[in-house]
């Protein structure tokens, strides 16, 4: 298979996750609004429903581009605000590893996402079927990094194993590219991760660090599409595990695919 080939195929798969997540939608929800490839088709689709008039619900985006994304599809936006929570938050993700940990980032939004991720009640993750990882750890681990306290972190992140590497700005390089809150985002090469829940302590411990990209513990569902192939993940079993489909609560979405 081409590269061309094979990213159509994989584009496919971030569709058909995306038009499934519209099922966990309910009317007057408010849902967080994930970044990246796949998040933006849930958004269009999420867009195309509200315009049609089926059900109403209000967001907020997790990144500039998301936002910008939303307002264009009609979407209404809800600024931060004390006491805010969100039924629903529908994100991708770099990696999916066992029991749904994730690594998220890719796309430079780590922070927003936790922020949203942690104010949901629930958080469903559609993907390709090229996350699903057995291990985390072979995608770049993000960190979003205070400008001065850079220096420090590498030096710091290095001894941990993670060989960083600044990211560049696609369109400013060599410039290092910058979060939406004008932070400086490191990739760090572990190549695995077999104790992430320990290596998370160890970047919370340093300062600097505003936040990392293992989400851990964080997410309830996750389809995954895989050419013709729907599979609903739950936190409980490993990745691909058929005997973990089925189970979600009725409330939170259909019980299978
Ligand atoms: O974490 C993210 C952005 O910060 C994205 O969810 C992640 O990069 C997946 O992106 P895509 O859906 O384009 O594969």
């Amino acid at each position: 298979m081409s590269d061309t080939e094979q990213q159509d195929r994989l584009d496919k798969e971030k569709q058909r996750a995306a038009a499934q997540a519209l099922r966990w939608v309910r009317d007057g929800m408010l849902v967080g609004l994930g970044s990246g490839s796949t998040a933006a088709y849930f958004i269009q689709l999420l867009g195309q429903t509200l315009r049609g008039g089926q059900l109403q619900i209000q967001a907020t985006a997790t990144s500039l581009a998301t936002e910008a994304l939303a307002r264009r599809a009609g979407i209404p936006l809800l600024e931060p605000r004390r006491g805010l929570r969100f039924d629903l938050t529908v994100d991708g993700a770099d990696e999916i590893g066992p029991r749904l940990t994730l690594i998220k980032g890719g796309g430079g939004a780590l922070l927003r996402e936790k922020v949203l991720a942690t104010s949901s009640d629930y958080l469903l993750i559609i993907a390709d079927s090229s996350k699903l990882v057995p291990q985390l750890g072979q995608f770049p681990l993000p960190l979003e990094v205070v400008p001065f306290a850079l220096p420090w972190v590498l030096d710091t992140v290095a001894l941990l194993g993670g060989n960083p590497k600044l990211r560049l700005d696609k369109k400013k390089a060599p410039q290092p590219a910058h979060s939406d809150q004008g932070n400086i985002l490191v990739d760090c090469h572990f190549k695995s991760l077999p104790d992430p829940n320990q290596l998370a302590l160890q970047l919370q411990d340093i300062p600097g660090i505003v936040e990392h990209g293992l989400f851990l513990g964080l997410a309830s569902a996750a389809i995954v599409a895989e050419g013709d192939q729907l599979l609903l993940l739950r936190p409980s079993a490993e990745p691909a595990d058929a005997a973990s489909f089925g189970e979600l609560p009725k409330e939170a979405g259909p019980t299978s695919l």
